[in-house]
């Protein structure tokens, strides 16, 4: 049997805190890195995605809690004997080096001989896709190809763990999904770990193997981005995953199942909350299908009455609101554009089963808008 092998090292974080005065910016947090795993820290604005990155890279220590890096405890160790590779949005090159010198600016550092030093420098720069520019300087270059630049030297002397925040955010959203799609592709030839940095539930998707949820200075979900998105365990989670409508209303329990009420109609979904919490229902909008007033429903699907109120035309398929009696909206995409206008009154239809019973949570809409 062959055992995989991996070249990067794996990180175990546990009750780790960090507070700035009073203010607590990480809340005990607990995450395990796997050896060569892709894993992407998400999460909005301030949530603390960054205080975590810097808290592996070494430039922030923690108020308490252990934090392990291939198995060594790196508490209070230096960034700079971590020999972690790390790249920010902003290029961060060196403006008065040519591409080459800048990419062996940290082999220099370790006093790495000069023929090794080329060798290495050619090898990470053809990895980026940049050799043709070794002689030119930062300024005579895009930022893509900047940012390509800062990747060769955070990986010019093979680190077993390579840290990125937000490295693409500056650039063009085309740019930006062709390097998502060459970060992936390094990853998958070096065997490294990467830790990743986004606010972009998108890119986190193309490129992770999983994904740890950031939501004020706690993880509330990590998992594959499929887990994420179809099964989250919590409203913020399944809000920030990706577009949704949220259905709430008076609600009674029977026999394993939820029903809720929304406007006079009612909806039933399996499955109880735990304890008192209020319950919500979570649907994606390519599970809902949009059905004329008159159309019969597909069976054992729940059925509400609406308006539509905006018809977006997406040109792979077609995106609507809907009102629904309650007055809250519903979003619905569609693959094929179907015959529906503004203003026409339809029923949204959808199985039971695609709905994910959530508990309510005001903080997960306040956080988000
Ligand atoms: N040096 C500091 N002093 C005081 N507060 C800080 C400091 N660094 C970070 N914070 C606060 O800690 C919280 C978490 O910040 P962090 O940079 O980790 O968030 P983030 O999720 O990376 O957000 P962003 O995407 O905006 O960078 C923020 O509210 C921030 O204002």
């Amino acid at each position: 049997m062959m055992t995989e092998t991996h070249r990067g090292a794996a990180i175990a974080i546990s009750q780790t805190s960090k507070r700035y005065a009073d203010f607590v910016a990480l809340d005990a947090i607990d995450l395990d890195i796997k050896a060569g795993e892709f894993m992407t820290l998400l999460g909005p604005s301030g949530s603390g995605k960054t205080t975590t990155l810097n808290l592996i890279a070494g430039f922030t220590e923690p108020d308490g809690g252990r934090l392990t890096i291939g198995g060594q405890n790196v508490l209070g160790l230096p960034a700079h004997k971590r020999g972690i590779g790390v790249v920010f949005q902003h290029y961060a090159l060196f403006p008065h080096m040519t591409v080459a010198r800048n990419v062996a600016y940290p082999l220099k550092l370790r006093s790495m001989r000069k023929s090794e030093r080329e060798s290495r420098v050619a090898r990470a720069l053809a990895m980026v896709k940049m050799t043709d520019f070794a002689h030119r300087y930062p300024s005579e270059l895009s930022g893509g190809q900047q940012q390509r630049v800062a990747l060769a030297r955070a990986l010019v002397f093979d680190p077993p763990l390579l840290l990125m925040d937000e490295p693409l955010g500056a650039l063009d959203k085309k740019l930006r999904e062709w390097l998502q799609l060459e970060i992936k592709r390094i990853h998958r030839e070096l065997g490294t770990t990467f830790v990743y940095v986004t606010h972009d539930q998108e890119e986190a998707l193309v490129l992770s193997d999983r994904i740890a949820v950031f939501n004020q200075g706690r993880i509330e979900q990590i998992g594959t981005g499929r887990e994420l998105y179809e099964t989250p365990k919590t409203l913020f989670v399944g809000r920030f995953m990706g577009e949704s409508s949220v259905l709430r209303g008076a609600f009674s329990v029977a026999n394993g199942k939820t029903t809720l009420s929304i406007g006079e109609q009612q909806v039933t979904v399996p499955g109880v909350l735990a304890g008192k919490q209020k319950p919500v229902l979570l649907l994606r909008p390519e599970k809902l299908r949009l059905l004329h007033r008159h159309e019969t429903a597909p069976a054992n699907c729940n059925v509400l009455d609406g308006q539509i109120v905006e018809c977006i035309y997406l040109g792979s398929g077609a995106k609507y609101e809907v009102r629904l009696k309650d007055d809250s909206i519903a979003i619905v995409r569609s693959s094929e554009e179907g015959d529906f206008a503004r203003g026409d009154k339809v029923q949204i239809a959808f199985a039971a089963e695609d709905a994910r019973l959530l508990a309510d949570d005001e903080r997960a809409e306040m956080t988000l808008t």
